[in-house]
């Protein structure tokens, strides 16, 4: 079955509530979901999934800091699967845009990208399953060539 993870930093919950979200919007298109904190989810985890999505609030610079640091630690892996990027910010929500920035920068294959400046509500919760039908698709698409021989290569 074709899998994606859902990647979030642990703030006040409403970054990983838009995960949670994707997450339903995802396992609804026939995907399987697992969801993990980023301290859980190592470099090597990304070649076990057809598509990856990483959420962070914004909590001021020091964060799209550490992301970027996080994104190094990633490297090459980063290649390995299509990926999303999300979070709950409060006044410009820099955070999704600089980590937007720097996975097109590396030549990430970015398939979308959704910040909300609260918990997700009507409308914004289908935004958020429907970025996890899209992520779904992907996974169950064309990435499954790359992600079998991602699989060939760890062996
Ligand atoms: C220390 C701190 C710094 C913050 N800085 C920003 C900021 O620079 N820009 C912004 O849009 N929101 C900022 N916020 C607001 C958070 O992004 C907002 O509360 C968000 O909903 C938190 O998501 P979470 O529940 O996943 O932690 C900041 C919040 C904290 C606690």
């Amino acid at each position: 079955m074709n899998s994606i993870a859902i990647v979030y930093w642990n703030g006040n919950e409403k970054t990983e509530t838009i995960g949670r979200m994707i997450a339903r919007g995802a396992a609804d298109s026939g995907v399987l979901v697992t969801i993990f904190t980023a301290e859980e989810f190592k470099p090597s985890r990304m070649a076990s999934f057809n598509a990856v999505a990483f959420g962070c609030p914004t909590v001021g610079d020091e964060e799209s800091y550490s992301f970027d640091a996080y994104l190094d630690e990633l490297g090459e892996h980063l290649h390995e699967a299509p990926v999303a990027v999300f979070g709950s910010y409060e006044d410009a929500g820099d955070a999704v845009d600089v980590w937007e920035e720097s996975m097109v920068n590396r030549g990430v294959e970015l398939v979308s990208a959704i910040k909300l400046d609260n918990f997700p509500q009507g409308a914004q919760v289908e935004r958020c399953m429907a970025l996890g039908a899209k992520l779904g698709s992907f996974a169950k698409s064309e990435e499954l060539d790359s992600y079998e021989e991602a699989q060939m290569a760890l062996a």
